[in-house]
C-alpha cells in the first residue's frame, strides 16, 4: 500500500496507525519543509481573511474563482490520502498533517518555534486563537480547547519519555476564554504500567484560569518496541531567549 508520495517508502501498518519513512536527504527535507510551511502560512492567512472580509459581492465571486484555480494547480500533483506519520532519518516522527501543530495543516493553531515547549514535568503551549477558532461570541470554541488539551497531553507525556494515546479526556470549563492569547500547561501525574494519568490547565491572556483537564493516556500495545520517536520541542526556559530549535524543521 502506498500513500502516493514517491519521496517515501511504502506504508507500514502498525495497529491502526500508518507510518512511512522518508527517502529524501535531510537538506532536501528541510528545503521542502520551509517551502510547505510558507504555503501553509499563506493559506492560514487566506482563511482568516476570507472569514473577516467585507469586500463587495462581485469581488467575493471573483476571489472564489481565483481560489478554485489555485486549488486546481495544487491538485495537479497531490497525495492520495492524509499525511499520516512519516519517519525522518533519525526515527523522528514528522506529523505534518497533525490538526494542532502540523507543519502543512492550515487549521493548526500551534505554529512556529514559540508555540510548543517542553520541560522536565510536561509541556506548555502558547497560542494565538483568533476568529477562526470562535465558539461563544468573541470566545474560544470549547471543542477547540479540548483539541489543544488532547495534543498537549501527548506532548507532555512525550516530554517525560512516556508516550501514549488518549484513552479518556475530561475538560472542566471554568469561564469563557476570550479569543486571543491562550496558555496551556500539561503534565504527567502518575504512571501505572502502560497507563499515564495527566493534568492540564488553561489560562487566558490576562492570566485567569479558564479550564482544567484530566486525561488517561495508554501506551498502545503495538507501540511498545517501535522505533518511532515523538519530535522534541524546545525547553520552556527558551521562552525568555532565542529559540534555536525550530520544530518546523525536523
Ligand atoms: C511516535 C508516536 C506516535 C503515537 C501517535 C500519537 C498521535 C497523537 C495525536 C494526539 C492525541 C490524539 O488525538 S490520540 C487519538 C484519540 N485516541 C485514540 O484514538 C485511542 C483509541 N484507543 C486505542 O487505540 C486503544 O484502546 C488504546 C491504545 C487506548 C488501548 O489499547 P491497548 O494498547 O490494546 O491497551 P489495553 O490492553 O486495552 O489496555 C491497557 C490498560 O489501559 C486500560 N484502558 C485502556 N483504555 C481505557 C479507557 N478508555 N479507559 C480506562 N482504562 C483504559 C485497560 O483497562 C488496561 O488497564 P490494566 O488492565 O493494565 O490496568
Amino acid at each position: 500500500m502506498t500513500n502516493g508520495d514517491p519521496s517515501t517508502d511504502d506504508d507500514r501498518q502498525t495497529g491502526l496507525v500508518t507510518y512511512s519513512r522518508t527517502l529524501l536527504a535531510p537538506a532536501e527535507l528541510a528545503r521542502r519543509d520551509r517551502a510547505y510551511a510558507a504555503l501553509t502560512e499563506a493559506v492560514r492567512e487566506l482563511c482568516d481573511a476570507q472569514l473577516r472580509t467585507e469586500v463587495d459581492l462581485e469581488e467575493v465571486g471573483a476571489v472564489a474563482a481565483e481560489v478554485r484555480a489555485v486549488t486546481a494547480r495544487l491538485l495537479t500533483s497531490a497525495r492520495e490520502r492524509s499525511f499520516g506519520i512519516e519517519l525522518g532519518h533519525d526515527g523522528g516522527a514528522r506529523e505534518h498533517g497533525n490538526a494542532v501543530l502540523g507543519l502543512r495543516n492550515p487549521f493548526a493553531c500551534a505554529v512556529g518555534a514559540r508555540a510548543m515547549f517542553w520541560d522536565d514535568r510536561g509541556a506548555r503551549a502558547t497560542l494565538e486563537l483568533g476568529a477562526l477558532y470562535e465558539g461563544p461570541p468573541g470566545c474560544v470554541h470549547g471543542g477547540v480547547l479540548a483539541l489543544v488539551f488532547d495534543q498537549l497531553f501527548t506532548e507532555a507525556a512525550a516530554a517525560v519519555g512516556q508516550v501514549g494515546m488518549t484513552a479518556e479526556l475530561t475538560v472542566a470549563y471554568r469561564r469563557p476564554i476570550p479569543l486571543g492569547t491562550v496558555t496551556v500547561d500539561a503534565w504527567l501525574e502518575v504512571v501505572d504500567g502502560r497507563k499515564r494519568r495527566m493534568h492540564a490547565t488553561c489560562h487566558d491572556g490576562d492570566g485567569n484560569l479558564t479550564a482544567e483537564a484530566e486525561a488517561l493516556l495508554v501506551l498502545p500495545r503495538w507501540l511498545e518496541g517501535s522505533d518511532a520517536i515523538w519530535p522534541k520541542r524546545p525547553p520552556v526556559d527558551a521562552l525568555d531567549g532565542d529559540v534555536s530549535l525550530d520544530p518546523s524543521v525536523t
